[in-house]
């Protein structure tokens, strides 16, 4: 990929706004596209069973597409669902019916406190992928979701974060308490200007910046914005 200057969260929302608004291309594509490039990036860590935490919006509806991909390159997972199901809506629900209707075992997350089924998969995962929390999110995690970052930052697994650990401010870099702390984060079309501060440093791990099919006419419409 080119070098692509940094997007606020303001920016990246508005370039997911605009590909829907002016470019016709349906929001299930994008989130397509985006599940499908963080399990490539997953299956080349070789893992051998991993549990995605879904939070209620589309970071959620990111990782059911990642469970689908993972499932299908015959890969062991399970999803633990941090909402009622009842909360899950538009992108997300398509891809959270399709993972339902194809079997893929979701645990009920969302009480307090965590469940010991919940402990029981982490302790069993190689490998955990943070699909709580993206740019729809501007304050401290609330529970049940920060327990689950404590419990996941206390584990022993590899923690793939998707487009923003859940708990820091992608902007400034600034972690909330609690913050995921990823050894890879995938974030998408470009990076977003927190991750280079020091502050984020120990939140973001490894950044790898993912294409999810936003044409180049539109990135350069955001980014002629900039001023
Ligand atoms: N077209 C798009 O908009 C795309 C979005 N994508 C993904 O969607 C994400 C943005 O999705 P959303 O706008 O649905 O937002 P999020 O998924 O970031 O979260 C919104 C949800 O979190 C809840 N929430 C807000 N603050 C909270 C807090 N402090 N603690 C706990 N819960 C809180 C809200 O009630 C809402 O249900 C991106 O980061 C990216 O991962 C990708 O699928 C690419 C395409
Ligand atoms: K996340």
């Amino acid at each position: 990929m080119t070098f692509r200057p940094p997007l606020s969260r303001e920016q990246s929302r508005a370039v997911d706004q605009l590909a829907a608004d002016k470019y016709h291309i349906p929001g299930v594509i994008l989130m397509e596209n985006a599940g499908r490039g963080c399990a490539e990036l997953l299956i080349a860590q070789a893992p051998k069973q991993v549990l995605i935490a879904c939070g209620p919006g589309n970071n959620g509806g990111d990782g059911y597409v990642i469970a689908r991909h993972l499932d299908l390159a015959g890969i062991a997972v399970k999803i633990a669902l941090f909402c009622p199901r009842e909360r899950i809506k538009g992108d997300a629900l398509i891809n959270f019916r399709i993972v339902e209707a194809a079997g893929i075992e979701i645990l009920d997350c969302s009480d307090e406190p965590l469940s010991a089924d919940f402990a029981a998969a982490l302790s069993e995962a190689d490998w955990v992928v943070d699909a709580l929390l993206g740019t729809g999110v501007t304050s401290a995690p609330r529970e049940p979701i920060a327990s689950a970052i404590g419990a996941i930052n206390a584990s022993s697994s590899g923690v793939l974060a998707i487009d923003i650990p859940s708990g820091l401010d992608c902007d400034t870099g600034q972690p909330h308490d609690p913050t995921i702390e990823a050894h890879l984060t995938a974030t998408f079309v470009t990076p977003k200007p927190g991750y280079e501060q020091e502050t984020a440093k120990p939140f973001v791990g490894e950044v790898h910046v993912l294409d999810i099919g936003t044409p180049r006419k539109l990135l350069a419409e955001v980014l002629g914005e900039r001023g």
